[in-house]
């Protein structure tokens, strides 16, 4: 039996190049698409069986953000399979963006230009608003609705002499300085996006540490900036063709305008083929596209420029030396697991609580 995929947010974009790209290379594959809106996840497979049409394509009806559809998803998903080898979390959303002008211009001649143009810091904020579970609803879709997955298909990922792969759709927006342990929903700021992602950077730590003894590897990828419905939301997509060439001339100075939806999944296609006890927890792994246009994976450590290190660093004498960076690292993604745990139980409770309000 070919191995089991299941891709959430694969209607649209790089979950949709992905499985293009899965099925080129392996026809044999079990292909399941989490998604929300079954129109679309509808014209999805029928997209992928026109190219490929003796593939085994499935669609489970997914919305990552409502704990309700995520629980019984994976009760589907449960029945349906006896095993999972890959789990790609990679819907996300950036609602109401908004882009900093002034932040941009004073950004083109700051020194730092290639560093904004490749993460798009100090540019972007949005706007968020609540899931029916009373979440914010980007951490809701972008972190904890996969966390909660990844729990509930737990049997399928963990199976005895066999191992698993766990992938998140990062991104180079994911910033520290978005990201506090006491908000950990980032109800109280401006950058959910970049909060959510860097959250995803910290879980997929906390991931491996829980989970590798029992054969699951969590890994996280960039893809880059890609031209899809997300950054169709952040400027009209007529604008992005105008500045077009713009773009491909900056990616002489940055690989990381990837562009294509096709180039922005090359490391999620290209950690498909590695084999997982020999990739690096602390890294990020990069699709990039060069000047020439050619696609290739670079890992590269996971920001471990946070500032509990520099404060404690920078205390004289420092209580702690340098190598103790990974360990501080640790600490914080230990930290969000146990907060997800706790979060992860409230709305079991409220959920229970609710059943029993509409049974009595
Ligand atoms: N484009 C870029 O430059 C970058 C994108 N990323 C990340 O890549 C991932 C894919 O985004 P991208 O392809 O660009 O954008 P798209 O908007 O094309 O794809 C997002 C996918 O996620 C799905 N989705 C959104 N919310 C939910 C939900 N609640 N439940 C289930 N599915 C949902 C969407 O479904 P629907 O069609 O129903 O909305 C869609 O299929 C995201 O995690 C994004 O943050 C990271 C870095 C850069
Ligand atoms: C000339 C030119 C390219 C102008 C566009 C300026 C900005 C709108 C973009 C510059 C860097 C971009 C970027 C993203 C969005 C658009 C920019 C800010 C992302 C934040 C989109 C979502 C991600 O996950 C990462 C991207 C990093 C780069």
């Amino acid at each position: 039996m070919g191995k089991v995929v299941l891709v959430t947010g694969a209607n649209s974009g790089i979950g949709l190049a992905l499985c293009e790209r899965l099925l080129s290379h392996d026809a044999q594959l079990q292909l399941c698409l989490g998604c929300r809106n079954m129109q679309r996840a509808e014209a999805a497979k029928h997209a992928l069986l026109v190219s490929h049409p003796k593939a085994q394509v499935s669609i489970i009806q997914l919305d990552v953000s409502s704990v309700h559809s995520v629980l019984r998803a994976a009760q589907e998903i449960r029945h349906r399979y006896n095993r999972l080898d890959y789990l790609y979390l990679n819907a996300g959303i950036m609602p109401n963006p908004h882009v900093d002008y002034k932040a941009f211009y004073k950004g083109l001649f700051s020194g730092r230009a290639i560093h904004m143009f490749s993460t798009g810091e100090g540019l972007l904020t949005q706007k968020d608003t609540l899931t029916s579970d009373g979440l914010q609803k980007v951490f809701a879709t972008n972190l904890f609705g996969h966390f909660l997955l990844v729990r509930e298909l737990e049997p399928l990922l963990c199976r005895p002499g066999c191992s698993s792969q766990v992938i998140w759709t990062s991104s180079s927006n994911a910033q520290r300085s978005a990201f506090c342990l006491d908000d950990i929903q980032h109800k109280g700021g401006v950058e959910p996006y970049s909060s959510s992602k860097y959250a995803s950077d910290l879980l997929s730590l906390a991931l491996n540490r829980r989970y590798n003894s029992q054969g699951v590897y969590s890994s996280v990828i960039c893809p880059g900036l890609v031209m899809t419905n997300l950054t169709y939301g952040i400027l009209p997509s007529f604008l992005w063709t105008l500045i077009m060439p713009l773009m491909w001339l900056l990616r002489m100075f940055t690989n990381t305008f990837t562009l294509m939806p096709y180039n922005g999944a090359e490391a999620l296609f290209w950690l498909f083929m590695q084999k997982p006890e020999t990739l690096d927890p602390l890294a990020k792994y990069h699709s990039l596209t060069s000047g020439l246009g050619n696609n290739y994976t670079q890992p590269r450590k996971v920001s471990t420029d946070n500032y509990v290190i520099l404060t404690l660093c920078l205390q004289h004498p420092s209580p702690f030396p340098f190598h103790f960076k990974m360990d501080i690292d640790d600490t914080i993604s230990s930290a969000l697991y146990e907060k997800l745990l706790a979060l992860e139980h409230t709305v079991r409770m409220k959920l229970k609580d609710e059943d029993l309000g509409h049974t009595s």
